[in-house]
This record gives structure tokens, C-alpha cells and sequence, in this order.
């Protein structure tokens, strides 16, 4: 089984008034729009057998038709209808119109399945729909720098630098994190959005943020500081803690060749 996935980029004229500007790049964005509107990016991810004679799960092209023809126009009656109503796009409402649209792009793949729809809200802010769990999550990404050294007591000299290599050069080196945490909401209507963002700040990130983790921290003397023991750090700190909303996964970028994603032991 395969997993294809296609970024759909699109721009919606809050007015409508100004008709379509179509376009012709759907590198950038298809429908075009005018001016500053609303920039809208689908991940549509389908699973499904890969045709031998093709070499295609299914062809981009229909993704593509399938996709801007159901979620281009629900978007763009959704975000019309509440703009002329005078009334804001609330995470809420994103969130039903992935869900709406998600329910249609379903109806619409056939033997092929929609298994993850996600809308990057913007590049550090998504939903997410996932088939496997029928979850709709909500994920936003947060960063830090702070230096660390990779070490065991327990090893010789020479057995930490054959493990570690250039991580256990006794001054440490640092890294610029890429904290990326994904919740379920348990009510989007509710769901404290700045409250979700001050506990991650307040428990997490500044904690570590501009730290010697090897020093500074306690938790980092009986754990070595690598991104596996980080992001189950992060996952012990933040688990129960969300207020209206159920931790789901931390994943950790050291570099943005290297991450780690944790869902807690029972995964
Ligand atoms: N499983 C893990 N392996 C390594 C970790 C880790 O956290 N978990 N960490 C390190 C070091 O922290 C290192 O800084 C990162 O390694 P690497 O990406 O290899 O370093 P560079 O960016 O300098 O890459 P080069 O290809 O070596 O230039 C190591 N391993």
C-alpha cells in the first residue's frame, strides 16, 4: 500500500466581487485571486495500490481536478457567505470546512482512499484530518536554541567519543529546535487556542530556550540530551496539560535534516 500525497495552493477573493482570476500557476496559487485574499494550501493524501502499467496510484491531474472542483468552491462559499455576513473565519469554522471538504473529497476517490486531508494554515499552523483515526488535530509549531553534549558517565573517554563523535566535544554545540505540537481539541468552539500556546511557552519552550541543556537542566542528568529524549521530555511535560484538548504527538526538529516524533509509551 502507498501513501500519495498533493499540495493543492489556492486563493479565495473574500468578496467575490472581482470574479475569478483563474490563473495559470498552480505552482503558486490556482485560482490565482486578487490582491490579499485568502491563501489556502490542502495536503491531500490518498492510500491505495500502485497501477503496474502506469507506475500511478492515481494520476496528480486527477487529484488536482478532483480537489480544486470540491474544495476550491466550498472554501470559497464558506469564506464568501461569513465575510458578507461581517463575521470572522474562526479556527472553528476552518476547521468545519476541512471537514466538509474532507466529506466530499471522501465521496469522490473510488478505489483509491482519502486517508490524510491537512490545511496549512499558515507554515507553522495546521489542521489535520486523518483517516486512520478519523481525528481532526490541530498542530503549531514553536522553536528554541539551546547547546548540549552527548555523553554517559557510565562510558570511557574513548567509548563516548566512538558513540558520540563530534556531539561529545566538551564544550557542547547547539541547535536551533523546531517544537512542533499537535493537539485533538475536544470541542473547536471551546478550544483556547492562546491558552494552549502559553502553557507549551510557559512549560516547554522556556525551560529550554537559550539553556546549556547538559547543565541546566535536571532532567538532562539522568537523561541524555538527544532529539529522542527531548520530544519524550516534551510529551512528559505537556501530557494532561492542555487545557479543552488531548496531547496527541511532540515531534522535534534538531536540524531540518532530523526529527523525532513521540506519541506517548502506549503507541
Ligand atoms: N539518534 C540520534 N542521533 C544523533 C543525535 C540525536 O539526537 N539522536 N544527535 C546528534 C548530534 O546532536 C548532532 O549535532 C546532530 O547530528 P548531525 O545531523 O549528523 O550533525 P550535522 O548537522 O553536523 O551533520 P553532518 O552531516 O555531520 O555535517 C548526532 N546523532
Amino acid at each position: 500500500m502507498h501513501r500519495l500525497t498533493r499540495q493543492i495552493r489556492f486563493s479565495v477573493d473574500p468578496f467575490g466581487n472581482e470574479g475569478d482570476a483563474e490563473g495559470f500557476n498552480s505552482y503558486c496559487s490556482k485560482p490565482a485571486g486578487h490582491g490579499l485574499g485568502f491563501f489556502i494550501c490542502l495536503n491531500v493524501e490518498l492510500q491505495g495500490s500502485v497501477q503496474a502499467d502506469t507506475g500511478f496510484l492515481i494520476n496528480l491531474a486527477e487529484i488536482d481536478a478532483k480537489a480544486r472542483t470540491e474544495a476550491v468552491n466550498i472554501y470559497k462559499k464558506r469564506i464568501q457567505q461569513m465575510i458578507s455576513a461581517g463575521k470572522n473565519v474562526t479556527l472553528e469554522k476552518n476547521a468545519e470546512i476541512l471537514m466538509e471538504c474532507w466529506e466530499g473529497l471522501r465521496r469522490s476517490f473510488n478505489p483509491q482512499k482519502l486517508s490524510s486531508l491537512e490545511q496549512l494554515v499558515n507554515p507553522y499552523k495546521k489542521i489535520t484530518i486523518s483517516g486512520d483515526s478519523n481525528m481532526l488535530l490541530y498542530s503549531e509549531k514553536f522553536e528554541f536554541a539551546a547547546t548540549h553534549k552527548l555523553w554517559n558517565e557510565n562510558f570511557s573517554e574513548h567509548k563516548n567519543f566512538e558513540q558520540f563523535g563530534k556531539c561529545a566535544n566538551p564544550q557542547g554545540h547547539g541547535h536551533n529546535y523546531v517544537v512542533e505540537i499537535t493537539a485533538e481539541p475536544e470541542n473547536w468552539k471551546d478550544f483556547d487556542r492562546f491558552d494552549f500556546q502559553k502553557k507549551v511557552k510557559k512549560l516547554f519552550i522556556d525551560k529550554l530556550d537559550h539553556k546549556n541543556l547538559s547543565k541546566d537542566l535536571e532532567y538532562y542528568k539522568q537523561h541524555n540530551p538527544t532529539v529522542e529524549n527531548i520530544t519524550v521530555h516534551c510529551w512528559q511535560t505537556l501530557s494532561g496539560k492542555l487545557k479543552g484538548a488531548r496531547l496527541e504527538s511532540v515531534r522535534i526538529w534538531e536540524n531540518d535534516r532530523a526529527y523525532c516524533t513521540y506519541r506517548g509509551e502506549q503507541e
